[in-house]
């Protein structure tokens, strides 16, 4: 399914990544309407092609522009999802209140699962537009890089071949190289899965432990994001891709992650309240943890890595005390 450059793209969520897409989008598309909730901050990406709150110090192309009403979606020809995981839902319900024709591809680029359901964001997509063809965006890709050109890799999924590869062309640019792949439930779950293993990783530099402990937790997170992901519908071999171990190791390492920032500031001694009020963007791991470590239990998947940082972040149990438990479990093999 090839796209044309007179055509246009609509990206929903006016934060950090979706304003980096847009810019990748922007040079395959005529026009990138990012659809946001803020008219001053519409007010600024238009007047000023800037969006300092989420990007600070980097200049729009010119043809991206910003809204507030989702109608701006009706004549687009390829709509991203960039927003929250707990507002995909809303989302898809108000784009599906608007009548877009069922020909329009829909690509979930969030990293989460749902609370309750225990399902992906592409499903819930599909649920509300059962019509539209659907596909996922994922990698270890952190916006600031990204914004700024510095070379990054992702994969694109959908079962859909031909979607596939024509979303591999417009999310790809001299700086952006995208793979396909038809496992979109793997590609998912390794997005979702990592953002636990990132706050883990962060609460590990928090207390003070060294790059040991961080090499440790990296490669048992991916035995535990492999076990968890395979019971929840993906394939093993994605976990080794760029949605999986790629992504856990650039949240795990990067000073640029959210999720790895909560960890930290967690490990220092500071409140969940605190940390998440003073960073101002979502941190997917936060909500996620709940979100996943239920999906665990009503898979019956061991899970011990993201059953300490639930311990923690929803048990008010100390990095310590769970750091403890988790070093003393009984011991085992390696693999298997
Ligand atoms: N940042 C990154 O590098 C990457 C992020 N992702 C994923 O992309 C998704 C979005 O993250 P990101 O852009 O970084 O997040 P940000 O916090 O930077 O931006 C979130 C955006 O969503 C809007 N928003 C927040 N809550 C709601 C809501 N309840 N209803 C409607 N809109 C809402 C915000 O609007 P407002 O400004 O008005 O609050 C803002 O425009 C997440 O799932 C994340 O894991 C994936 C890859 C890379
Ligand atoms: O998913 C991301 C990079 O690939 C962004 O991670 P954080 O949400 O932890 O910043």
């Amino acid at each position: 399914m090839p796209f044309d450059s007179s055509q246009t793209a609509v990206v929903l969520g006016s934060g950090s990544w979706g304003t980096a897409l847009a810019m990748v989008l922007s040079e395959h598309f005529s026009k990138v309407t990012l659809i946001g909730r803020n008219i001053e901050q519409c007010a600024e990406i238009n007047g000023f092609h800037t969006n300092a709150n989420y990007l600070p110090r980097i200049d729009l192309p010119k043809n991206i522009e910003a809204s507030v009403d989702y109608k701006d979606a009706v004549d687009a020809s390829l709509i991203l999802f960039v927003l929250p995981t707990s507002a995909t839902r809303s989302a898809a319900t108000e784009l599906a209140s608007i009548g877009i024709s069922t020909d329009v591809p829909l690509v979930s680029c969030s990293k989460g699962i749902e609370r309750g359901s225990g399902i992906r964001m592409s499903e819930i997509i599909t649920e509300l537009m059962p019509h539209n063809p659907i596909a996922v965006h994922s990698g270890p890709t952190h916006a600031e890089e990204v914004s700024t050109h510095l070379a990054s890799a992702a994969v694109v999924g959908s079962t859909n071949n031909d979607l596939a590869e024509g979303l591999q062309s417009v999310f790809t640019t001299a700086y952006f190289r995208t793979y396909t792949s038809d496992d979109v439930a793997g590609i998912e779950l390794g997005g979702a899965l990592k953002n636990v293993f990132a706050i883990a990783a962060g609460i590990i530099s928090g207390i003070g432990l060294g790059d040991n402990a961080i090499a440790a937790l990296v490669t048992r997170g991916l035995a535990e994001m492999t076990r968890l992901g395979i019971a929840l519908g993906g394939r093993p071999e994605t976990f080794s891709g760029l949605s999986g171990i790629g992504d856990l190791m650039v949240t795990c390492y990067s000073p640029h992650s959210r999720n790895n920032r909560v960890g930290k500031a967690l490990g220092s001694g500071e409140t969940l309240e605190e940390v998440t009020e003073r960073l101002g963007m979502v941190a997917e791991g936060v909500p996620n943890t709940l979100s996943i470590y239920e999906a665990a239990r009503k898979h019956g998947i061991e899970t011990p890595i993201i059953d300490a940082v639930y311990q923690i972040l929803y048990e008010d149990k100390s990095a310590q005390e769970a750091l403890v438990d988790l070093l003393t479990r009984d011991l085992k093999p390696e693999m298997g």
